[in-house]
């Protein structure tokens, strides 16, 4: 398959690839979704790796932060999700096998057998339904030696105006690029996704990823999120 990466910015680092899904396979995905009961949103400090000693800080929170609906969709689910990640690592170029459990033979070098990749969630907003600006990484817990965390993030739209949506785009507040002082924003457009990073080339968080979903004026808004760790997944 040819994807054709478009550089939409630079800081922060972020990608546009048109019909990277299908119409079929968004169809497919959006079925799948709706055998499955959509719950409100949580946002969780995604970074505190506490392996369990302080499990406060894991606790997931209901805010108006966050008021849109998701589930999780595994990517074991059907061979059409199987495909999907696949694409997301020749995107990324990162071994599928590392977005996947592997077995003991595949891989040796890479410590631990978990997925890097999280399952994909389906992301659901009603008109006026929104997420502020935020980073998709968190902190490791400080014991945590590997300081694991979100790396880059895949976002794919599923609909657009031809479905009655208006809003919803995701924007980068933080966009430097020497002309505007404007925001960077993304429009959703059916099959389009967008790759961005949450790190820098030398590992620090990269503060400018901070990004957010547009308040939904018309209609409904459907996207998946892939989040993609370094080293290990281990939430
Ligand atoms: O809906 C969007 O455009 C962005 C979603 C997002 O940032 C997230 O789920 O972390
Ligand atoms: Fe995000």
């Amino acid at each position: 398959m040819n994807m054709t990466l478009t550089v939409l910015s630079c800081a922060p680092r972020v990608f546009e690839i048109r019909n990277f899904l299908s119409e079929k396979e968004i169809d497919h995905i959006i079925e799948i979704a709706g055998g499955i009961k959509l719950s409100e949103s949580t946002t969780g400090d995604v970074g505190s790796n506490s392996n369990g000693k302080n499990p406060d800080t894991k606790v997931e929170r209901k805010t108006k932060v966050r008021t849109s609906k998701n589930s999780w969709v595994a990517r074991e689910k059907s061979p059409i999700l199987d495909a999907v990640y696949r694409r997301a690592a020749d995107l990324t170029r990162i071994d599928e096998a590392l977005m996947r459990t592997r077995s003991e033979e595949e891989i040796p070098e890479f410590d631990g057998k978990r997925s890097i990749a999280e399952t994909l969630q389906l992301v659901h907003y009603d008109p006026t339904q929104e997420y502020t600006a935020h980073h998709d990484f968190g902190y490791s817990h400080i014991d945590d030696n590997m300081q694991a965390a979100r790396f880059a993030t895949i976002l794919f739209y599923l609909n657009d105006e031809h479905d009655g949506l208006v809003g919803g785009e995701t924007a980068f507040p933080r966009y430097i690029n020497g002309k505007t002082f404007h925001d960077l924003k993304v429009k959703p457009e059916a099959g389009k996704a967008i790759l961005f990073y949450d790190q820098l080339p030398d590992g620090n968080m990269d503060d400018f990823s901070q990004h957010s979903a547009k308040p939904v004026i018309r209609g409904e808004k459907w996207l998946i999120n892939l989040w993609i760790w370094d080293p290990a997944y281990k939430a």
